[in-house]
């Protein structure tokens, strides 16, 4: 059995269920979950509260937080499920400088389905269609070698259960 320290990353837009799932995941193969929300800048946070969209400025600062993290956790032989947008290539590129065996769930949802999702959660300081719009056009979706992809409209424990056992993960 693999006992070196589990690096997992659930990415999607938002309202694609991260924080949720993310949760569920980590309880799943008893890691930490670490919500990639509370790792933004002041300056970010004050931007998406604007309604202003983030640009790969503002995201590299965050994402290099996020890998440092990561090799923190493997240094420290702890296990650990990230749950960050990673929306585009070389942003995943960066979080795998610290996690070089990293495991990709890409939660895949329909805007349809995304504006449901984010019209039932309140008390979050992200809600303006538009900054979906935006999520939607800088995501780069991984292909299957990258990563395990699955449809949001799943119930929650079959898709943490799906992607266990599609990527082999035993814990
Ligand atoms: N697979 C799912 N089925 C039904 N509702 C879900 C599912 N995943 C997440 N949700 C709900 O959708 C909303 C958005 O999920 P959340 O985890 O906050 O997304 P994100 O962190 O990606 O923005 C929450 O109200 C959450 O409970
Ligand atoms: O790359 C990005 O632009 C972000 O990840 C970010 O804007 C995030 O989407 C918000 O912090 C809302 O958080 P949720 O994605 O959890 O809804």
């Amino acid at each position: 059995m693999n006992t070196s320290p589990l690096t997992l990353l659930v990415m999607g837009v938002s309202g694609s269920g991260k924080s949720h799932i993310g949760k569920l995941l980590a309880q799943a193969v008893h890691a930490e979950f670490i919500d990639a929300d509370d790792h933004h800048s002041e300056n970010s946070i004050a931007k998406m509260a604007r309604g202003e969209p983030l640009n790969d400025s503002d995201r590299q600062g965050w994402l290099l937080t996020l890998a440092d993290l990561y090799r923190d956790y493997r240094a420290q032989g702890k296990d650990i499920v990230i749950g960050c947008s990673a929306l585009k290539h070389r942003y995943r590129d960066v979080l795998r400088q610290g996690a070089p065996e990293l495991h990709i769930l890409y939660l895949h949802g329909s805007r349809t389905v995304l504006l449901e999702r984010l019209g039932g959660r309140s008390g979050h300081f992200f809600t303006g269609e538009h900054m979906l719009n935006s999520q939607l056009t800088d995501l780069e979706m991984p292909d299957e070698t990258e990563a395990v992809r699955l449809d949001i409209r799943q119930p929650p424990e079959q898709i943490v259960a799906d992607f266990l056992s599609r990527s082999g993960i035993q814990r």
